[in-house]
This record gives C-alpha cells, structure tokens and sequence, in this order.
C-alpha cells in the first residue's frame, strides 16, 4: 500500500492509493500534531502554475466556458506561486518525507498534472482524496483525476480536515448555510462568539483530531511515476526551484534573504522559541501567528481548536476560526462567483487597470509611506498582518480604483499562507463586493469613488501613526525615510521643501510623491465629526453631513438632496441602542434551533425591516 498526498494552490489534497492487495489506509480527517509528527501520505505533488498558459488557467477555466457569458478574460501576468512559499512548501514537504520513513513508511514527491501521474498508477489502485470544494481550480482538477482513473482505477472523494466542522455534522445544507458570522456562530451552537466561548449543550459537535500513526506501512517497491523529484533534487533547495521551472532570476533574488519560516516578519527566534507560536496563546493579543502551516495542511484548525482550549485566548482563537469557516462556506457556496470583477454581490462600479500604479502598489513604492512598508514586508517576507492587508487592499480598491482581483492576485503570488477561501474571502469584504448591500455602489468614476472614500482612508493612516508614533515599523522597511522625524515619517507630503532635502527625502526624487494624495492625518484630539446612518442605507455604514452630501452629488443630485437625507438619518447613539436590543432579543431564552432556525429568522427579518425598511 502507498498513499499519496498532493499540494495544490497553497492547499493539501491527499490523494490514498492502496494497492488491491493491501488494506485502505483511510485518515483523511486526521492531521498530525504539528510538523515534527505530520503524517501526510507517500506521494506529494508540487504544482506550480502560471496564469498564462498554465494547465489549469486563471481558475481552470480561461475562456470562461463555465461562467457568464459577458465576463471576458483579463489578462493580469500574474504569477501563482513565488519561490519563497514554494520554498517553504518545499520544507514542510521533505520535513514531511524525513518523518514518514523515521516511522517505516516512505514518501515520493512527483511534480506533474495530476491526471497524468496519477492515471500510471497500477490498474485496480484505490485513489483516496481529500476533496476541496472550496474553489473550482481544485474541484475541476478532481474531475480531471477522476477521468483519468475511470478505466483502471477507483478515486473517493473525503471530505478531510481542512474545516473545522465536518459537512455531515452540519445544521445546514452545505451550499446554504447562513451567511454572516453572527448567524453562523449561533447556528452552530456558540452562544455569544463575540463576547464568550460557551457552547450550548445541544451545539454541533467539532470532532476531536486523531493522533498520527506510529508505524507506517511499507511503500509498493519499484513504483514508476511521471516526474519523480529524487532525494538528491529535493534535499538541496535551488535544484528542488529549478526542478518546478522557476527561473534562475527567480531563484537567485530569493535565496539571497535568510527566511525565518516560523515567524511572520523575520524578526528572529525568541528565547524558548516556539515553532508554531503556542506560547502566543498566553499573550495578552494571542495572535497565532499559524496561518501559513494551515494553508498548505501542516496543523489544523481542530488541532489548534483543541490545543487552544485552556489557553486564556480560547475565545480569540475560536473567533478567529470561525471567520475561517465563515469563508470556507462562502466560498463553497459563492464557486466562480468569488472570482468576479463584481463580486457575489454583482456591484457594478468603475474600475481601473493603470498598470503603474498597479506596479507601484506591488513594489511599495506608492509614496504613502505605511502602504510601501506594507506591501515591501509583505514582498520580503510573505507576511503581512490583518490591518496591514486589509488597509492596503483599501487603498488599492478604493483610493486608486484599482480591479480588486489584481490586489487578490498578487496577494496569491506572494503570501505565505495563501488560501483561496481566505485571500478571496477576505478581499471581496475589503472591495465591498461581497453583498449587493453594501456601501460602494453606483459611482460614475474611479475619481468620484476615491474622492468618497478618501477621509476613511486618512482615518485609517492617522490609526496607524497613532498606533506607531516614532515611525519604527517605517523605517525598518522604508530605508529611505530613515532621516526623517517621528512627525513626518508618516506624511513626508506634509514636510516643508526645506526640510525634505535636510532629510533626504525629496519627493518625486528619493521617495514618490503620494499616488491619490496628499493625504490629510487626523490628529487625536480631533472632534470627530457627527455620524448619520441613514434608514434606506441597508449597509448600515455611519456617514458625515459632508459625506452626505458628496454621495448625493456623485450620483447626480444636488447639495438639497443630500442635506434632505442627513436629516431624515439617525445618529449613531440610536443605531448602537438597536444594536444593544438586538443583542438581548438573540440571547433571548429559547432553543438554539428556535433562536437560529426559521422563526427567529423571521423575527430578525421583521426587526431589520423594522429598521431600514423592506429588505
Ligand atoms: C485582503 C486579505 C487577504 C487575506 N488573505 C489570507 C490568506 O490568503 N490566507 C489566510 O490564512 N488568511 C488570509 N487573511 C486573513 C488574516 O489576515 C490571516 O489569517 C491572519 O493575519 C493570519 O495570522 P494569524 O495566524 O496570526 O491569525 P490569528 O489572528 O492568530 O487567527 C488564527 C487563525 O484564524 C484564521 N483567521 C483569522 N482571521 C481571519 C480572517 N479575517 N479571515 C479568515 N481567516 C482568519 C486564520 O486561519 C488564522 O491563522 C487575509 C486577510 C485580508 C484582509
């Protein structure tokens, strides 16, 4: 018996082969405890694709035959996998290799369309794998391994352990599950996800991890498949490079920086150093710092959940986890549409393909000095914290006006822990095209969008120079500011002529000039300016008088409209003290089912009808 196991896209689909004459070796739900006891299979694929002429295409599906008849292919030159996760990849998988033959088994690593190296395998061979349903790119390439196994061999589909919940314990039909966090969270049982971990009694059940074998079987002898990576090519990482087509370029740029895999930004081991960053868990924030071992399938989220769960951050964890799934069944549920321009919400709005500032964006060379160092850490790296992606996709979508799956595609490139339902997810939330009712709709241009959005984005940079006052996250990836004060180092825009050339730092010349720019910093003591929200807006984002007044312009009434609808909006206070009710009329005593099930849907209906009119 031999098994296989195959990374795809950042994610593990374990492909179980047994021989017909040995036992099926069936744990697809089962994840090893960390790295150094991983029990992944025998056979691994690394496939890496270009979008261009890649096998699979831009989601397998180029000429868009599967999708809508007006979406057209854009052709975005992106690259699907860089050298450092392909490294890292690389590492987790021989790491894996070593662990399996320390306990009797053996492991070969094959490079190849899958159907090709798979369908070599002896007839009568049972093909066991953990299905992805999260994306079509993986779905379509089942398909295309189940053809190419019909005549000779069997192929199962397992459901595995990538999501917290298995499919058959689920309250809800897989492709029909509630669709925001709150509903989910209660749905599933958990009483008050933002507040508290407790679970109702009767709340649907996570099941346990199972430990990783002790002893593995032995592997079939004399096994032939198409592009076997020998032990000589996979112990030594350039040729392991050379050997999946990157190029020398490629290879040299990114072997030049030492990687420090298990931390996010290269900051370097800590004492008692933690591989997998438990130890954060007794920290007060208990960020886990995890994502990248659980995209390509090392630990999992069951294996953290249970691992998390006397830990002080247990909450935090299950939080977190839970947005996980949230996605997970998103994507499911959404397919191809998480990949359209206009998102499973259908916004329709202008969008711009500049590819300068494309480039800019990319290289952290927008002049606006938290996004370079952003986008510069993420590049070095393949790291970038939760606020650093999401402000940075903000700008991209709405201050440069940007295709947000340029944005996407290029966090596909070069994230660590790329995921398809997590990067997409999350992406399609930051370029509000996720619900056909959120806020960014109906703007004529790019430039009215970025004249709308820009003072949330100013917000966003003052958070960030409150949050880092002497600049030092700048420096350490903007060289260039290095000179320039604590003040200026966040708005170098700001700084007087003759200050700039005093710090090195002339515009235009040592350091662009801001892309959307210059851009106005909120100091704290700042009154905030009064919020609206407004009844029809079913968002129910909170705007200023001015915004109010803006919006009514863009879509082409004058001021009078817009002073009209700020006083028929209700100011902030009121929202919070429905929100308060809300919350109290969900905690209501009641059944699980009787509180998430249809009537009290119902009743939330009729509540936010009550609020912002009919749904
Ligand atoms: C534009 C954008 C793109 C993103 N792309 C990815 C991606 O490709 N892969 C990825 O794993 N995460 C992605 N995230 C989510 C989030 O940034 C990372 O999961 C998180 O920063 C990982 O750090 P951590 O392991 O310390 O997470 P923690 O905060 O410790 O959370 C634990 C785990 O919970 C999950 N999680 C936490 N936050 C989120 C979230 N918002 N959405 C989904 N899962 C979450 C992750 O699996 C994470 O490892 C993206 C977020 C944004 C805004």
């Amino acid at each position: 018996m031999f098994q296989a196991d195959w990374v795809y896209h950042g994610k593990p689909l374990n492909l179980f082969q047994t021989h017909p004459d040995f036992s099926i070796f069936c744990s697809l739900s089962m994840y090893g405890e960390d790295l150094r006891t991983i029990q992944w299979p025998e056979l691994l694929w690394l496939k890496r694709s270009r979008t261009n002429g890649s096998f699979y295409g831009r989601v397998t599906d180029p000429n868009f035959e599967k999708s809508i008849k007006t979406r057209k292919p854009v052709d975005f030159s992106g690259r699907k996998t860089c050298a450092l996760r392909a490294r890292f990849w690389l590492r987790c998988v021989t790491r894996m290799k070593q662990s399996i033959a320390s306990k009797g088994g053996a492991m070969l690593v094959c490079h190849g369309k899958p159907e090709e190296v798979l369908a070599k395998l002896p007839g009568g061979s049972l093909v066991v794998c953990q299905s992805e349903p999260v994306s079509p790119e993986q779905t379509d390439v089942e398909d295309q391994v189940a053809k190419a196994l019909s005549s000779h061999c069997e192929l199962w589909r397992k459901w595995g352990a990538m999501s917290l919940y298995h499919r058959k314990d689920l309250p809800f039909p897989l492709t029909d599950g509630p669709g925001s966090y709150t509903e989910l969270a209660l749905t599933l049982g958990w009483e008050d996800l933002w507040r508290s971990p407790g679970r109702t009694a009767d709340a649907t059940r996570i099941r346990p991890p199972v430990a990783a074998p002790e002893v593995w079987p032995k592997a079939v002898a004399n096994l032939e498949l198409p592009g076997i990576m020998s032990d000589l090519v996979l112990n030594d990482e350039r040729e392991s490079l050379k050997f999946l087509g990157y190029t020398a370029e490629e290879i040299e740029e990114d072997l030049q920086e030492p990687v420090l895999w298990d931390l996010p930004t290269g900051y370097g081991p800590a004492k008692g150093h933690d591989a997998l960053q438990w130890a954060n868990l007794a920290k007060p924030d208990g960020w886990l710092r995890i994502s990248h071992y659980m995209a390509v399938g090392c630990i999992s989220a069951r294996e953290i959940l249970s691992r998390a769960e006397e830990s002080v951050n247990f909450n935090g964890v299950a939080h977190r986890l839970l947005w996980r799934e949230l996605h997970r069944l998103n994507a499911i549920r959404w397919g191809r549409r998480l990949f359209w321009l206009q998102g499973p919400g259908r916004v329709e709005r202008p969008w711009s393909w500049d590819s300068a500032a494309i480039e800019a964006w990319k290289a952290g060379r927008t002049g606006v000095p938290y996004i370079d160092a952003c986008m510069r850490e993420l590049k070095q790296t393949g790291w970038l914290a939760y606020k650093g992606r999401k402000t940075a996709g903000f700008y991209f979508v709405f201050i440069l006006g940007l295709d947000w799956r340029v944005g996407a595609f290029h966090f596909e490139d070069v994230l660590m822990d790329y995921d398809v339902a997590m990067n997409y997810g999350n992406w399609v939330v930051v370029a509000e095209v996720d619900k056909s009712s959120r806020g960014a709709h109906g703007f004529k241009s790019v430039q009215d969008l970025a004249a709308w959005k820009k003072e949330e984005f100013e917000w966003k940079l003052s958070a960030e120079k409150k949050n880092d006052p002497s600049g030092e996250y700048l420096r350490k990836w903007l060289p260039e500011l290095g000179k320039l004060d604590a003040k200026h180092i966040h708005e170098p825009w700001a700084m007087s002529e003759e200050s700039r050339k005093t710090g090195g730092c002339v515009l235009g010349q040592d350091y662009p000039k801001p892309l959307g720019g210059p851009f106005r910093m909120r100091e704290e003591e700042e009154e905030e300016e009064e919020r609206r929200f407004h009844p029809n807006d079913n968002s129910g984002n909170r705007y200023t008088y001015k915004e109010f007044i803006d919006f009514a312009m863009s879509k082409g009434y004058d001021a009078n409209f817009g002073k009209k609808c700020w006083e028929e909006a209700r100011p902030v206070a009121a929202l919070q003290e429905e929100n308060e009710q809300l919350r109290q009329q969900l905690q209501a005593p009641g059944t699980p089912g009787e509180r998430t099930g249809k009537g009290s849907l119902e009743h939330l209906m009729d509540f936010f009808a009550s609020r912002y009119g009919s749904l």
